[in-house]
């Protein structure tokens, strides 16, 4: 079955100024390379500064590479550093939702906004995908009237998700989306996702320091380590049976 994310010997590169003020080139991605299936979840894990959230935002289309390819569905989205398309199939979830909504509009006119930049709906069909996405997410259909700060930080992610989810994109990068949660607003969401995949196929990109949440929710494991793909295979397998040390202390967390 082809894959409906295919990642090829991506790299990325920053510039830099050393503490001389002198001009550097820092790797931060190289010769990443992966496949995800429709309806898979795969986890990318790695210590800190490894190149996690550069690849989020590579993938999403926040950020580009310099070297290699990322194919949807067997399609050339990114090309050495040129993005081809929109990426509204690939959507980016990060840590705190908060920041990346608008505090002074409410949460239907954020949507609202979102469909019009995007598709040619008219105004009843955008008010229906408003509120189906509320309830898909599981809030009401009167949130939509609501202002960020009326919510709680669980709520606030399943808007972030409301907001990703309404382009109906193939992918969902989670960077380190469930991290700033309580643990029991968490599974409730990992329990949305899961049925969200479930019912619609949607692939997972979960970039998470929580070893549980990559033991229940992935498929894949992908080990990160100064950009580089140091370990990879099935989360199960590689679980008991790993080789490098860094995967070793990254699981012994
Ligand atoms: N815009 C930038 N310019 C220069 N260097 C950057 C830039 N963005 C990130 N970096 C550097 O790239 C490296 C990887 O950063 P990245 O945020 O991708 O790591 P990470 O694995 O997500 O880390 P964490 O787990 O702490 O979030 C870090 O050393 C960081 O300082």
């Amino acid at each position: 079955m082809q894959p409906i994310l295919k990642v090829q010997a991506l790299s990325k590169t920053f510039k830099i100024r050393d503490r001389f003020f002198l001009r550097k080139k820092f790797k931060v991605l190289e010769d990443i390379s992966f496949c995800l299936s429709k309806g898979e979840t795969i986890a990318i894990i790695g210590e800190t500064g490894s190149g996690k959230s550069t690849l989020a935002k590579i993938l999403a289309g926040a950020e580009v590479s310099q070297k290699g390819q990322i194919l949807l569905e067997g399609k050339v989205i990114e090309d050495d550093g040129k993005r081809k398309t929109s990426c509204r199939d690939i959507r980016l979830i990060f840590q705190d939702a908060s920041k990346s909504l608008n505090p002074g509009i409410t949460i239907g006119k954020t949507l609202n906004e979102i469909l019009l930049m995007n598709t040619h709906y008219d105004a009843a069909q955008r008010q229906e995908s408003i509120k189906n996405n509320l309830l898909k997410v599981g809030l009401l259909a009167e949130h939509q009237d609501y202002y960020p700060h009326m919510f709680s930080g669980g709520q606030l992610q399943r808007i972030a998700l409301a907001r990703a989810l309404i382009l109906e994109p193939k992918v969902l990068v989670l960077d380190e989306a469930l991290s700033s949660l309580d643990p029991s607003v968490r599974a409730q969401t990992v329990n949305l996702l899961l049925k969200l995949q479930q019912e619609t196929g949607l692939s997972y990109v979960l970039i998470t320091h929580h070893l549980s949440l990559v033991k229940h929710m992935s498929d894949q494991t992908l080990v990160l380590d100064q950009g580089k793909v140091i370990e990879a295979g099935k989360t199960q397998a590689l679980f008991i049976k790993h080789k490098s040390k860094i995967t070793q202390r990254l699981l012994n967390c």
